[in-house]
């Protein structure tokens, strides 16, 4: 009996070449300027701060803009990377650069569930805030009202099983009440050895035969008990 569902976005909800090819590239472009014209900044310092934690030594602001666009090539899920990383987004979607991809499929069962009185929630790589930024400003309007709630690295790696029990544990809900939609399938067995129901969305890709979860091409062929 599902109560609720924590879905992730690049390549699940969301298609990986927005990521790759618009996302990603404008973070790139825009990455040295934004720090260099906001490293003073509250919002900013601390994160820069983590950088240099997590590099363990102390870099000038010309250092910490090449190990983040280094983080950014290798598509490091670096923590303070994913946080900057929304908060360079926040322009391009304000000054309508782009819009936050959404499948239509999964725009479509969003709705159906919600209206249904499933929970939804989030749980993406990309930082809260990005996640709210994408949600906000997709082809289909602001989604972010059907979304009960948003995780992201601060709560754990997502090929982490300990990030999937946070995450239950957090929302107060069961494991195994809990269904996590995923195109990443360490991620979907993490979250199967934490107790989660798991669906992988395999979207183009071909299915894998030996994989212990259910698969599907879109969000139109997920039915499950409720
Ligand atoms: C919030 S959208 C940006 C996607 C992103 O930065 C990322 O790292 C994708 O990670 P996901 O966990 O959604 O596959
Ligand atoms: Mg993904």
């Amino acid at each position: 009996m599902i109560k609720a569902i924590v879905t992730d976005i690049e390549g699940t909800t969301s298609s990986i070449l927005f990521v790759k090819d618009v996302l990603f590239p404008y973070a790139r472009a825009n990455l040295p300027g934004f720090i260099r014209s906001h490293e003073n900044e509250p919002q900013v310092k601390p994160l820069l701060e983590d950088v240099c934690k997590e590099v363990g030594s102390e870099l000038s602001t010309e250092q910490i803009i090449a190990q983040l666009i280094q983080w950014l090539d290798e598509d490091k899920k670096v923590t303070p990377l994913k946080s900057l990383q929304g908060l360079i987004w926040e322009a391009g979607y304000r000054q309508g650069d782009f819009k936050g991809h959404l499948y239509a499929d999964a725009a479509e069962k969003l709705k159906e569930w919600k209206a249904n009185g499933l929970d939804l929630y989030v749980y993406s790589s990309g930082s809260v805030y990005a996640q709210k930024l994408l949600f906000a400003h997709t082809e289909y309007g602001d989604l972010t009202p059907l979304f009960s709630g948003y995780f992201d690295t601060h709560i754990g790696g997502k090929k982490e099983q300990q990030s999937y029990r946070n995450i239950a544990a957090q929302l107060a809900i069961p494991a195994n009440q809990l269904l996590f939609l995923s195109d990443i399938k360490e991620e979907l067995d993490a979250a199967k050895a934490a107790g989660f129901e798991t669906i992988w969305l395999t979207r183009d890709n071909a299915p894998d035969p030996q994989a212990e979860h259910r698969q599907v091409n879109s969000f139109a062929q997920i039915s499950f008990a409720t």
